[in-house]
């Protein structure tokens, strides 16, 4: 018998647990014998390491510097492999299988289409190859007993100047496999008020977006991503902990920033590993992903980018388990969350949550109690 705690899950039972994740990047979660594979068949010779294994800890020990700015140095490399449609396909493709693979169920995959225009790709057929691959990983998931839904959001690079170009790309192809914006790159210096025309535009579209904001930089990127531009979600969102005093008994006091958001339930999409390599959060037990969840904000669990922080949608709730003693219903807690985030229809959101979610937790749970049984009884009771 194993000494877990009951109610915390295993890691093969995180494995199997229906996950939603809202926050991932392309061209952050190559297989590093893809990248390699890629770098060959296009001619690249600049990789730092010949052989999957040592490739994958060095993106992992490079972007481990405890700045952003050089934790993005990283993705010239990944994205120098990602400039022909067959790469962005299989690139693609593995993403969706990836993730199903790991129990993710419904995913918001996001990339910058305009870096991926070196080799003469238009705008219009990058998106058209990223999604023929996720439609690709989509069937070769459900051949291999696996159910995962993958809409792309397409990213703006906030140091550039096609933001609104981007903008209008995601809502040509919001009916066709893109199903919101977001704006992403080095946080000081450039914030997200640059960009107003394309976040104008989409408001005017009705359509969706988030924005990189509250990562790398503090309350005023927040605040003028929320208050000015109209995000719908905060990509990391992390320091609105600025924004909240916890006094020596315990009492806590949300300022007016912090208390809009949680009021609003303004979704936050959290992800603890890479705040510590970019330097967002100091350790695991101090990310603030333990107090935003025991105040109820709408926070949501990520990857940001597998490659570079070596993680996984288990992985993350593995150490947050480790860390804070997490439960399934903490683990459906932050699935839910997410799920409720999604920038799809609501319909298909509910129906995602009541015929996948709760049933797959459903399940999870009924294990610990079929176990607590045996345990307590020594035998297994029978199947009415
Ligand atoms: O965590 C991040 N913060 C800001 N920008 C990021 C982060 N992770 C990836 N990016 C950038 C680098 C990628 O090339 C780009 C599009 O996916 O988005
Ligand atoms: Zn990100």
């Amino acid at each position: 018998m194993t000494s877990q705690t009951p109610d915390i899950p295993t890691a093969d039972q995180i494995r199997r647990a229906p996950k939603v994740l809202l926050h991932d990047h392309l061209d952050g979660g190559l297989r590093p014998g893809t990248i390699i594979d890629l770098a060959d068949a296009t001619g690249y010779t600049s990789l730092p390491e010949r052989e999957p294994d040592k490739l994958g800890i060095w993106f992992r020990e490079a972007a481990d510097s405890g700045s952003l700015e050089r934790y993005l140095e990283t993705f010239a490399h990944t994205c120098a492999v990602m400039q022909t449609r067959e790469a962005l396909v299989r690139v693609a493709a593995e993403c969706a299988e990836d993730l199903a693979e790991d129990g993710v169920v419904y995913a918001e995959v996001r990339y910058a289409p305009e870096q991926h225009l070196e080799k003469g790709l238009t705008l219009e057929e990058v998106v058209e190859a990223v999604n023929e691959g996720f439609r690709l990983g989509e069937r070769r998931a459900r051949e291999s007993g696996h159910r995962i839904r993958v809409g792309a959001l397409l990213t703006a690079m906030r140091h550039a100047a096609r933001a609104l170009e981007i903008a209008e790309l995601a809502n040509r192809y919001r009916d066709n496999g893109v199903v919101g914006f977001d704006i992403a790159g080095a946080e000081a210096g450039f914030p997200p008020t640059r960009h107003l025309d394309a976040f104008e535009y989409l408001k005017r579209e009705n359509n969706h977006f988030t924005i990189h904001a509250g990562e790398a930089f503090g309350l005023p990127s927040i605040w003028q991503a929320l208050q000015w531009c109209g995000a719908d979600r905060l990509g990391h969102g992390v320091r609105i902990i600025d924004d909240i005093q916890v006094a020596e008994d315990g009492t806590v006091t949300l300022g007016r920033l912090a208390a809009y958001v949680r009021d609003k339930r303004v979704p936050l999409e959290l992800c603890p590993t890479s705040n510590l390599q970019t330097g967002a959060a100091a350790s695991y037990a101090e990310h603030p992903i333990g107090l935003l969840r025991s105040l109820h904000f709408r926070a949501t669990v990520n990857t940001d980018n597998r490659l570079m922080s070596g993680t996984s949608m288990s992985r993350e709730f593995e150490l947050l388990t480790e860390t804070f003693g997490y439960t399934l219903d903490d683990m459906q807690w932050f699935t839910v969350n997410a799920m409720k985030s999604a920038f799809i229809p609501f319909d298909e959101r509910l129906a995602m949550i009541s015929d996948v979610i709760k049933p797959g937790y459903a399940e999870l749970k009924s294990e610990w109690l079929f176990r607590q049984t045996v345990t307590t009884s020594g035998s297994v009771p029978k199947t009415p």
